[in-house]
């Protein structure tokens, strides 16, 4: 947590606690002063007194609330400067992330730590510059006042305060383990959430909407029950406190009047005394929700320290070689490449081996988990290979910054992906200071711009949260076109064109082909009439490249591409 923290301006924090002393200090001469009036002013019937000490009383009362509204504006200020910061932090945190850093932490999870983990800190912070100091500061100089009135009646804490500590102490062992367990329930809770959101198409078409609605409720019970648990321990609090607070004010009403009855009290000292238990009491119980916050707080900040002390897994060159790109130098090579995926027993890819030039097109097939995606995700070094090489224009990839690199690959992954704003923004992703003009023109080889200038507002049209108002194939096509935009060397396509009908695909490809000429371009698919132009075809099954050649070789040459010819044109012949 002091890790966390540390974010916070020093300066800020000590005028926050430098206002809080003078509250403190002010709070804590009132009763002083209340005794005063009653034992000099009252009972001796001293009118200017009573009336200077009380003018000395508004003073001071002034100067509190002046002090607690500093405090609480600096207080305040800080705490939602370190959530801001923390959740900037995460963000940036995450969207560097490498894929087997996000697979560690799954998304609803980094959601919670981002907002409430994040609330958490922030409370504790704000908590610590309002109340972590007032509550001792209070505790040590109203005991010490209380004893400067009567050292007598201070035996009344021997008996109070322990039974306050046994209590809290019995309420603080069993919520601050429920407080902790929350975190993880609102993980769960966030878990089936997002799904139940991400996957509402999938639940009402398998007609599923009862079973999440259920497996939701599970959870949210199971969070409101834990919720219930906590809240009813903590409601015992203030009653249980109260009737303490009261018996302690008997027994200094008690213990007092014997002692003004027998002269060795006055009454104003007794009313002081009573305001000063009464704070020592309040302190006890302020600090007891301290040691239940900071734990659960605690739990928090190494929630927040396992996202932000991630280290970098792919590691940045310390000398980058810098990527150039000539008419002639375009190239991708694999040599002998093995992948595996932290964890796994088994190699996801093995010994892949190919070159190519710029002008080529490379395809990919084989069945599905055969290790197709995997090979692409080697090319912008989402992983990083356990042995061989990969290099793009003569350059091994791992030498190179890891930006600079990812700038010279337009990218277009399974899942296509738009974010919500306008067409134009969401093509004018990779690069920036794009203008219309090659926006349309990625859109036509992108087979996109018929259906993007039927819109009304054409490139301005808007994009909802994931592309929901465009159909799946019209996603696609933005996608591609979205890559098509950037000035890459190489553009992956990974099953890009499964979504598009055969004429379309048939029609992208050919525009691809007349427009990438120096280019490298790289197609996953499933079809054979996807792949069967390109320059280079491997064939992939189990992580292994099996075949490699043109289509006409490897229909002589390669039995598995022979049997995904075979069971296509059986599904042709069935279709
Ligand atoms: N993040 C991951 N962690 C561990 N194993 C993974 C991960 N992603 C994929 N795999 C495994 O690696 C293998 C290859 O997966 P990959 O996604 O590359 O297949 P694919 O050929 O692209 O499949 P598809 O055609 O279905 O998309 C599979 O066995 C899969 O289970």
């Amino acid at each position: 947590m002091l890790k966390i923290v540390k974010r916070m301006s020093l300066v800020s924090v000590f005028v926050a606690l430098g206002f809080m002393l003078v509250q403190v200090m002010s709070d804590l001469y009132l009763p002083t002063l209340t005794s005063n009036i009653i034992d000099k002013g009252v009972a001796q019937g001293d009118i200017p007194y009573i009336w200077s000490v009380g003018g000395v009383m508004i003073g001071f009362s002034f100067i509190s609330i002046l002090a607690a509204i500093g405090n609480t504006y600096f207080a305040t200020k800080e705490a939602q400067k370190l959530g801001k910061q923390l959740r900037s932090e995460i963000f940036s945190k995450v969207s560097h992330a490498s894929h087997n850093q996000m697979d560690k932490f799954g998304t609803a999870s980094l959601i919670t730590r981002t907002t409430n983990d994040v609330n958490q800190i922030q409370m504790v912070a704000q908590m610590f510059l309002r109340l972590m100091i007032h509550a001792p500061i209070t505790l040590v100089g109203a005991s010490f006042l209380a004893y400067q009135k009567n050292a007598e009646l201070t035996k009344v804490f021997l008996i109070t305060i322990p039974i306050l500590i046994v209590f809290i102490g019995i309420v603080m062992y069993f919520a601050v383990p429920l407080f902790k367990s929350m975190q993880k329930k609102t993980d769960r809770l966030n878990l089936v959430f997002r799904e139940g959101l991400t996957g509402v198409r999938v639940i009402r078409a398998f007609n599923r909407g009862d079973y999440e609605a259920d497996r939701f409720d599970e959870a949210n019970h199971d969070f409101v029950s834990t919720a219930i648990k906590v809240n009813t321990i903590m409601a015992m609090m203030i009653p249980i406190v109260t009737v303490i607070m009261s018996g302690t004010t008997i027994l200094i009403v008690w213990q007092g009047s014997h002692l003004i009855a027998d002269m060795k009290m006055e009454v104003g000292h007794m009313i002081a005394f009573m305001t000063y238990a009464t704070e020592i009491l309040i302190s006890f119980l302020t600090l007891s929700m301290i040691f239940i916050m900071v734990p659960r707080a605690q739990a928090s900040a190494v929630r927040i320290n396992e996202v932000l002390d991630l280290e970098d897994d792919l590691e940045q060159p310390k000398t980058p070689t810098a990527l150039s790109t000539t008419q002639e130098n375009v190239s991708l090579e694999f040599d002998h490449v093995d992948y595996r995926y932290k964890g796994a027993e088994n190699l996801a890819l093995k010994d892949v081996n190919f070159s190519l030039k710029g002008g080529e097109t490379l395809a990919i097939i084989g069945g599905t988990g055969s290790g197709k995606t995997t090979l692409v995700n080697l090319i912008p070094r989402f992983f990083d290979i356990e042995s061989g090489e990969i290099k793009l224009n003569g350059v091994p990839v791992n030498t190179v910054d890891k930006e600079e690199l990812v700038d010279h690959i337009g990218f277009v992954p399974q899942k296509a992906m738009l974010f919500t704003g306008t067409i134009r923004e969401n093509l004018q992703y990779g690069k920036e200071n794009a203008i219309d003009e090659e926006l349309w023109h990625a859109l036509e080889i992108a087979q996109a711009k018929t259906f993007v200038s039927e819109l009304e507002e054409g490139l301005d049209s808007h994009v909802e949260q994931g592309g929901g108002n465009f159909s799946g194939g019209q996603r696609q096509r933005l996608c591609i076109a979205r890559a098509l935009v950037k000035e890459a060397d190489v553009f992956v396509f990974d099953d890009s064109f499964s979504a598009l009908d055969f004429k379309t695909d048939a029609k992208l490809r050919d525009a691809l082909k007349k427009d990438i000429k120096e280019e490298i371009v790289v197609i996953v698919a499933q079809r054979i009439s996807t792949v069967i132009d390109a320059d280079l075809i491997l064939v992939i099954d189990e992580g292994k490249i099996v075949g490699q050649g043109t289509h006409d070789e490897l229909k002589e040459s390669c039995e598995t591409y022979q049997e995904i010819i075979s069971s296509q044109m059986r599904e042709e012949e069935i279709a």
